[in-house]
């Protein structure tokens, strides 16, 4: 088995992506997506301010209620970002019967695709990973691309 991940650009602007969780992973991944994504729905009993305050002006559904199967009915993505491993093998379990590309936070093992590092400059997108094996690396080189991208 190959242990890199192939670099798709895909387009998520009518996906629906359901992000489970919503802590400070979840909150930085919603961040990010939200150039890419008009369709995110966060499911959580609680929530990050900033997560909130985005569900407060209209930016994305927050779904104020604990994990259940039937959140993930009409998914096109799931990103499971709780801190309960239990919980976000739940949802892999789920997210596989049902044929839905789900990421999990806390296991590179089980993900069908890794939330990779951006850095956007007008339409140019770089996605960066460091295929799992380190997440240091990779804030790294996302550091060194955007001092890069800012010269051009
Ligand atoms: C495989 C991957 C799957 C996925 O989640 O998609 C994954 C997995 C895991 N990360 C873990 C920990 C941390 N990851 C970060 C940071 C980032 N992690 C990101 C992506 C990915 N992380 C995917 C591809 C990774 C790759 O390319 O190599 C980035 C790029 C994007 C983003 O998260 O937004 C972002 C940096 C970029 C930026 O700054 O731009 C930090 C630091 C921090 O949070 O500041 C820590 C804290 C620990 C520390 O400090 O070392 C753990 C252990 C969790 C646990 O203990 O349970 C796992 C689970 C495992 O490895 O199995
Ligand atoms: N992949 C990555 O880049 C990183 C992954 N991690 C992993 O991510 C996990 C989460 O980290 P944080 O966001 O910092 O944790 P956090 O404690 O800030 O957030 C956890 C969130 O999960 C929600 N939650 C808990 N149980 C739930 C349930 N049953 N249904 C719905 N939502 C539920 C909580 O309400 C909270 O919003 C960590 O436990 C760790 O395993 C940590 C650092 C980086």
């Amino acid at each position: 088995m190959k242990n890199k991940y192939f670099p798709f650009f895909v387009d998520l602007s009518e996906k629906q992506v359901v992000v489970i969780g919503a802590g400070s992973i979840a909150s930085r991944r919603v961040r990010t997506l939200l150039s890419f994504a008009d369709h995110i729905t966060v499911v959580s009993p609680e929530a990050t301010e900033e997560i909130a305050g985005l569900a407060a002006e209209g930016k994305i559904r927050w779904i104020k209620e604990k994990y259940s199967r039937e959140r993930l009915a009409d998914a096109d993505l799931v990103l499971a970002c709780t801190d309960h491993p239990e919980v976000n093998s739940d949802i892999h379990a789920a997210c596989k019967c049902l044929g839905i590309p789900v990421n999990l936070c806390n296991d590179r093992t089980r993900c069908d695709f890794y939330f990779p590092g951006i850095v956007e400059k007008d339409n140019v997108v770089v996605g960066i990973t460091a295929s799992g094996s380190d997440h240091h690396l990779a804030r790294q080189v996302r550091e060194i691309i955007s001092s890069a991208l800012e010269k051009i």
